[in-house]
């Protein structure tokens, strides 16, 4: 959200699709958000239950057209995914600037198996850290690097270490400089790709996770990966401060309408937590991608946990 050197809010807004696979029963269920692939970068979404030959619902169509900067059908690999939308974020991350990704849908539709995937089909998180590992071995002649790394989800308002999970709920600070803090966080410098995998892999079972009639292992929370990439000049006459770089990975708890999932009572709370959190979450993004930015709109970061965390540093 934020170029550290004082440019736009955001320098860059790239927003994606992915369908993933579907059985025949599942098309059946959900027949009324297939989404057909027009073109490259074209989504029609249409109501196929719709008759074509119903006069008298003619004129009433519901189809809707959306255009994406990118589409992935339902045979995308995780690599051509990450590619198209994080790989290009890296050399920025290196160079002092924030970056974040976000995977958003509704429940089941592969927001985690996106971001984390699985051991023999690696997603975003570990195949951006793989890259930004090797980048920085390529580039740090005349430079220091420390990448730092931390797991946490945004349950019900509630912040708790992925990392660290019995350390109970995290308080999220901001200084007098406006600089967010999370007290107690627990940061993890290592290169090792296979002990990060590990690492997120153990943190995502720490995740709350119930089942709703549309998943069953459904998220409940926002899991955020923070990368931090700070950086200092070998040379000691330098005096120039450490730059700091940071990526944020964001999986978001499925957005879907309680009307579909028969959500009641908790899972009911959880979700309309879940909603307003992302519809904060909205109203920063389209805040800041107006022109002019920070300067022209009002953007309220505070509405939610979610964007504090992601407010600027
Ligand atoms: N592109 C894909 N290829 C193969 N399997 C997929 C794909 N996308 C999702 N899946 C599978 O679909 C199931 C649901 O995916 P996942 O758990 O990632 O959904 P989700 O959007 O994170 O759901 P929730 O919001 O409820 O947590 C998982 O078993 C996952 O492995």
């Amino acid at each position: 959200m934020k170029d550290q050197r004082g440019g736009p809010r955001v320098q860059q807004l790239t927003v994606a699709l992915r369908i993933r696979p579907m059985n025949e029963a599942e098309i059946d269920d959900e027949a009324s958000f297939i989404a057909h692939k027009l073109g490259k970068q074209m989504v029609v979404l249409m109501d196929p239950t719709e008759d074509p030959d119903d006069i008298l619902r003619a004129n009433r169509t519901r189809e809707k057209t959306f255009v994406f900067d990118m589409v992935f059908d339902a045979k995308a690999t995780q690599e051509e995914v990450y590619v198209s939308t994080t790989k290009t974020l890296i050399d920025g991350v290196i160079a002092g600037y924030n970056a974040t990704v976000f995977a958003y849908g509704p429940t089941g539709t592969g927001k985690t198996y996106t971001m984390l995937g699985m051991d023999s089909e690696p997603g975003i998180y570990i195949q951006t850290l793989n890259d930004l590992f090797k980048c920085i071995e390529a580039t740090s002649d005349n430079v220091i690097y420390t990448v730092s790394m931390s797991y946490l989800e945004i349950y019900n308002e509630l912040i708790r270490d992925l990392l660290n999970p019995t350390s109970g709920y995290l308080e999220l600070r901001e200084d007098s400089r406006g600089n967010i803090q999370i007290t107690g966080i627990t940061e993890v410098s290592t290169n090792n790709a296979l002990e990060i995998m590990h690492l997120l892999t153990k943190g995502n079972k720490q995740r709350t996770q119930e089942p709703t009639a549309a998943n069953k292992t459904s998220s409940r929370s926002h899991a955020v990966l923070q990368v931090k990439v700070k950086q200092k000049c070998r040379v000691k006459e330098n005096n120039e401060e450490a730059r700091v770089g940071r990526l944020f990975m964001i999986d978001l708890a499925g957005s879907e309408r309680a009307s579909q999932t028969q959500n009641k009572g908790k899972r009911m709370k959880e979700g309309a937590h879940i909603n307003r959190s992302l519809l904060a979450l909205g109203n920063c993004i389209t805040a800041l991608s107006e022109k002019g930015g920070i300067r022209a709109h009002f953007v309220n970061f505070r509405d939610s946990k979610l964007t504090r965390l992601l407010k600027v540093y």
